[in-house]
C-alpha cells in the first residue's frame, strides 16, 4: 500500500526524480488492482477491495511513471479527487461484465472531470483519458462501443481519449492501453 500522503508532483520540465502520474479508478470490483498488480507483476494477484490507495512505479516503453490505483468502494472515491489534483493522465476501468453498473460507471466519471453540485472538480481538464472496457472474457460482455456511447466520452473535457477491451486476469491489452498513455504524455513533453 502507498502512503496516504503521497502525492504525484510529475509535470514537464519538473524537478529531477519527478515521475508522471496516472491516475487508475473505476467503480469498485472493476478491476483495477488487478490490473495494477498484472503490469507491474506480470501475473494475476490476488486482490482485496482497496479501502485506500495503491501506488506503483511502472515502466512501458521506455517511461517511468506511477499509477494510483484507489478504491472504487463509494465510501473511498472521494478520494479519486485527492489523487487526480496532479494526475497527468486517467485511465478509468469498467467492467463490462456488468452493463447495469454502466450509468453509474457514467456519472462517477463526469463527476471526475466536471466535479458536482457540492465539490468542483479538482482534476486538470486537457489530459489524455483511457478507458479500459474489461472483463472481456466473461460471456455477453458489452463492446468498447456500447462502453464508448455510455460513458458519453466525447462530452469530457478530456484531450484525447481511446477506448480498448481487456482482460485484466491475463493481461489483455493492459501494455498496449498504457503504451497509448505513454505515447500521449510524451506529446505533452515529458
Ligand atoms: N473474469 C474477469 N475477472 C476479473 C477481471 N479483472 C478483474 N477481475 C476480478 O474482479 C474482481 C475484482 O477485481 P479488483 O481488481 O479487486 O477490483 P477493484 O477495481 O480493485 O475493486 P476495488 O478495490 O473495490 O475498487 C476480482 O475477483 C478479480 O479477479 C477480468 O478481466 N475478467
Ligand atoms: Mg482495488
Amino acid at each position: 500500500m502507498g502512503s496516504a500522503l503521497s502525492a504525484c508532483t510529475g509535470r514537464p520540465g519538473g524537478k529531477d526524480g519527478d515521475l508522471p502520474c496516472v491516475l487508475l479508478v473505476g467503480l469498485d470490483g472493476s478491476g483495477t488492482t488487478t490490473i495494477l498488480y498484472q503490469v507491474k507483476h506480470g501475473k494475476k494477484l490476488e486482490t482485496i477491495p482497496t479501502l485506500g490507495m495503491n501506488k506503483e512505479i511502472v515502466k512501458v516503453d521506455g517511461m517511468d511513471f506511477e499509477l494510483y490505483d484507489v478504491g472504487g468502494l463509494e465510501k473511498v472515491r472521494a478520494l479519486w479527487r485527492t489523487y487526480s489534483k496532479e494526475a497527468n493522465g486517467v485511465a478509468y476501468v469498467v467492467d463490462s461484465s456488468d452493463p447495469n453498473r454502466l450509468p453509474q460507471a457514467a456519472e462517477e466519471l463526469k463527476k471526475l472531470f466536471f466535479g458536482d453540485k457540492k465539490k468542483k472538480s479538482l482534476i486538470v481538464p486537457d489530459i489524455p483519458l483511457l478507458v479500459l472496457a474489461n472483463k472481456q472474457d466473461v460471456a455477453d460482455a458489452v463492446s468498447i462501443d456500447t462502453v464508448a456511447k455510455d460513458l458519453e466520452l466525447h462530452d469530457l473535457p478530456v484531450r484525447n481519449y481511446k477506448v480498448l477491451p481487456t482482460v485484466a486476469t491475463d493481461g489483455t491489452n493492459l501494455r498496449e492501453g498504457l503504451k497509448w498513455m505513454v505515447d500521449q504524455l510524451k506529446l505533452y513533453g515529458y
